[in-house]
């Protein structure tokens, strides 16, 4: 009966210590997550440096040490406390039998041996402490360098393609040696220091088996204590310092839990910290437009150091207006766009955009989620969203049709499809979402002119009436927009010009457009 009873508690205890790390760590990644994909968040994240690097490791290994060793730990902690429940009675007891003689005076001091076994754990405690304390830092230093290994593998691999045209293997070879080598230098002094803390730990095991027998040997050899109560106050004395003895034990699980916590929290503050910083900092204000326009007042575009890209600029796109942004490479355009996005808060000036439901951006090389087809051309838009039929037909438009069969294929689109083909399915998003603002960085610079020219004209057939607001060096995108604004660098910094709006209607000319180039050879 004994041993079923205890099979029990041993099989409860572990099933229960489980589900513990399960629940904590789904609560604490949800947590994470929610904070990290808020709007907008993750990518300004990213623009802020050290304090949120690596959020793949937050948000997966950390989590998992912070949840696993929560829960050890705390188990390790409730039974350690229930023995010291169990034997401090005991050993108090107990200790009346070490009575000392003190010139001819026999002297009983109260729970004697508990005074003792306190005393010997805070001093191993402390010195634990003291000794052990650097591994919390040396944890989190190794963590990040792991976290930078793992990127920097993934990063090539991402980019092996490119990395074998430039027959760049071997100097891929020297930069991941070199993160290799941060990973092992930072286990090395990791190792040190547990083998300094292995004295104490080791050194506190070893004298805890003589400690009891000094502490009550002057009752024993004054004749007050015979052998055999010695012997059962050692044994209760063991009992409340194998439970005494947790931090010494433990301290290097304390401390990779301390770690783990300190990488989560800071994750986390950085999380908090910016959007408190965005609201006291003179930022770039993105507003609604009563009136559904885009409009920039007085809008200056600065870099994180403070210079300044773009210098006060002030425009006005009203609906149905379709306006090319040109400017030289650098000159700011793709950070103007990240500035209407609310992703990049630097600078002043207000930007008043309209509903965010009626927008859509198309940046160079668009985002292809991991899973079928069908997820990325409905996407940001759940997979089941639009009918087969719908789906088919916008690929089909979109110079696609050949993929309609493998909707349901799963594959890594992002690398099995051209850019250009990648830059069909951005068109035939917009075609299945129908946006009524369009912004487009470079979205067709992959696409020959025939296909750039029957891409978009898609604004002036299926989504004839939509805004868009473009970016793009190609001269013949001129013919497609209504009115083109310039960014001209000056001394100041870089200002917006507008220029008139064109006199050729964009239809018209996209088709002069057209029999120029079949005509012309
Ligand atoms: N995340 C960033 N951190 C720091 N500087 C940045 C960042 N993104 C862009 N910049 C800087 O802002 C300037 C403008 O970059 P942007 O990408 O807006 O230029 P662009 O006009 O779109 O260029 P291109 O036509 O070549 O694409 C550049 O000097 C660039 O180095």
């Amino acid at each position: 009966m004994i041993v079923t009873v205890l099979l029990t508690l041993v099989v409860a205890q572990t099933w229960l210590q489980e589900r513990l790390k399960i629940r904590l760590r789904q609560r604490l990644t949800h947590v994470l997550l929610d904070l990290w994909l808020k709007p907008n968040r993750a990518y300004q994240l990213g623009l802020t440096g050290k304090a949120a690097a690596q959020p793949d490791q937050r948000l997966q290994e950390d989590c998992r040490l912070f949840a696993e060793f929560t829960a050890e730990l705390g188990a390790g902690m409730l039974q350690a406390l229930l023995l010291l429940v169990s034997f401090v009675g005991v050993l108090w007891t107990l200790s009346s039998y070490a009575r000392f003689e003190f010139y001819g005076q026999e002297v009983v001091i109260p729970g004697y041996m508990v005074w003792v076994a306190i005393a010997y754990a805070a001093i191993g405690s402390g010195l634990t402490w003291l000794v052990g304390r650097p591994l919390i830092r040396l944890n989190t230093e190794r963590y990040a360098r792991e976290a930078d290994l793992r990127f920097a593998v993934v990063r090539v691999n991402e980019s092996a393609e490119s990395v074998a045209l430039y027959n760049g293997e071997l100097d891929e070879r020297r930069n991941l040696d070199e993160f290799v080598d941060a990973v092992l230098k930072a286990t090395r002094r990791l190792s040190g220091a547990l083998a300094r803390l292995t004295w104490i730990t080791s050194g506190y095991g070893w004298l805890a088996i003589v400690v009891p027998i000094l502490a009550a040997a002057p009752g024993y050899f004054s004749g007050t204590l015979s052998l055999g109560e010695m012997m059962m106050v050692v044994g209760a004395f063991n009992q409340v310092q194998a439970a005494l003895r947790y931090f010494v034990d433990n301290f290097p699980k304390i401390a990779d839990w301390r770690s783990a916590v300190l990488r989560v929290a800071s994750f986390r503050h950085a999380a908090l910290d910016l959007d408190e910083a965005i609201a006291h900092n003179q930022c770039i204000e993105v507003q609604l437009h009563p009136e559904g326009w885009l409009t920039f007042e007085g809008l200056s575009i600065a870099l994180s150091d403070g210079s300044i890209l773009i210098e006060d600029a002030t425009a006005e796109i009203r609906p149905g207006e379709r306006v090319l942004i040109q400017g030289a490479s650098g000159s700011g355009k793709s950070t103007l766009f990240r500035a209407i996005a609310g992703l990049w808060p630097w600078g002043r000036g207000v930007i008043r955009v309209p509903a965010p439901e009626q927008i859509m951006f198309l940046p160079q090389r668009p985002y292809l989620p991991l899973g079928n087809l069908r997820a990325a051309v409905s996407y940001p838009a759940a997979p089941d969203t639009f009918d087969e039929a719908t789906v088919e037909a916008a690929l089909e438009r979109c110079g696609l049709g050949e993929f309609a069969d493998a909707l349901d294929r799963r594959e890594r689109w992002d690398q099995t499809l051209s850019l250009g083909q990648q830059q069909r399915i951005a068109f035939a998003r917009l075609l299945l979402h129908k946006p009524q603002w369009v912004f487009m960085d470079e979205a067709t610079s992959a696409l020959d002119d025939e296909s750039q020219a029957s891409m978009l004209s898609v604004f002036t057939r299926e989504l004839a009436g939509a805004s868009v607001l473009s970016i793009g060096h190609r001269t013949e995108l001129e013919a497609f927009h209504t009115r083109t604004l310039h960014i001209r660098k000056t001394d100041e910094g870089a200002v917006l010009l507008a220029r008139r709006p064109q006199e050729e209607p964009p239809l018209f000319a996209s088709w002069v457009h057209w029999l120029h180039r079949r005509l012309v050879p």
